[in-house]
């Protein structure tokens, strides 16, 4: 096979999968391919040095590992114009949400019978892989045995990015905790620069806010200190924290991030039955 893996789809996740492999030295340019029907994203990629095609077929014909990063609900759309180019020495990645691997499997083998013993690895990476500080959940699927998700492994797990080796089960949880929970902070983070703005501060808002939770993740991060603790050194006794804390229990916070993830769990469980 001339390329070591082959996105099918360039956008958002591919493009910083592609960006952290070849910042990493996991991957060098010259072995990824990457397929799109958007001239804008096949640009993009052709610009940071990667082989592009508008042909997903032309791509899933010449790479060990194939890499699905399109959108869930194009599943089948997608797999139509290039199942007939697999083989059952190939590994599909999927990263995407929801669907099972033996959905995946499936859907290929209908269309192409020949391929039935293609290996099927899922991922659930997050955004901030685009800053290689991504967090992902890997797992074995269809046809898999130990050993077959190295590849995916290590491709996650390198530079500051970790990967954590779980169930097919589990990267519904993985999802909704890490997967969607980039925006579950950047919810926070638009209502911190909201009430930074309301009280009278527009114009260092993003700083103020940015600093605070760069600032905080890095001290959990790097403190032995559990969240609760470190919350506690910050809460004085009759001080402005416990004011703001008491308040935002009292309107049930915790709760309704727990209801949350537990909302974003459900959808992945439907997002695979669809
Ligand atoms: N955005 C996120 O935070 C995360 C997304 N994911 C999964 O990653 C996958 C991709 O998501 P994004 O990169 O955010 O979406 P995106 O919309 O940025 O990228 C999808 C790409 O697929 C291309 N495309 C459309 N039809 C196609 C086809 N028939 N064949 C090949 N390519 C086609 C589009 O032109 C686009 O560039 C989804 O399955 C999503 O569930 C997983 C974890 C996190
Ligand atoms: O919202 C979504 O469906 C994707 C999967 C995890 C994060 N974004």
């Amino acid at each position: 096979m001339q390329y070591k893996l082959a996105f099918i789809g360039a956008g958002n996740m591919a493009e910083a999968i592609a960006r952290s492999a070849i910042s990493s030295g996991t991957l060098t340019p010259d072995q990824i391919i990457a397929a799109d029907p958007s001239p804008d994203r096949r640009d993009l990629f052709a610009s940071i040095g990667l082989h592009v095609t508008p042909s997903s077929s032309d791509a899933a014909a010449q790479a060990e590992q194939i890499m699905f990063a399109f959108k869930p609900q194009m599943m089948n759309d997608a797999l139509s114009t290039f199942a007939s180019s697999l083989t059952p020495a190939q590994t599909i990645i999927s990263i995407m949400a929801g669907i099972s691997s033996e959905k995946i499997h499936t859907a290929i083998t209908n269309l192409n019978p020949q391929a039935d013993g293609i290996k099927v690895v899922r991922v659930m990476p997050n955004t901030p892989i685009m800053v290689n500080y991504g967090m992902a959940g890997v797992s074995l699927g269809q046809n898999t045995n130990p050993g077959d998700d190295d590849f995916a492994f290590q491709l996650f797990n390198a530079a500051t990015n970790k990967a954590v080796r779980v169930t097919e089960e589990q990267l519904h949880l993985i999802t909704a905790i890490s997967g969607s929970g980039p925006a579950y902070i950047f919810f926070i983070a638009e209502a911190l620069q909201q009430a930074a703005k309301d009280i009278g501060l527009p114009e260092h808002a993003h700083e103020l806010v940015t600093q605070t939770i760069l600032g905080s993740a890095l001290l959990m991060n790097q403190s032995p200190d559990s969240p609760a603790e470190l919350r506690r050194k910050v809460t004085s006794p009759k001080g402005t924290t416990e004011a703001a804390i008491n308040k935002m229990t009292d309107l049930n916070l915790p709760n309704t991030i727990e209801q949350g993830a537990a909302a974003c769990l459900k959808r992945s469980i439907e997002l695979g039955n669809l």
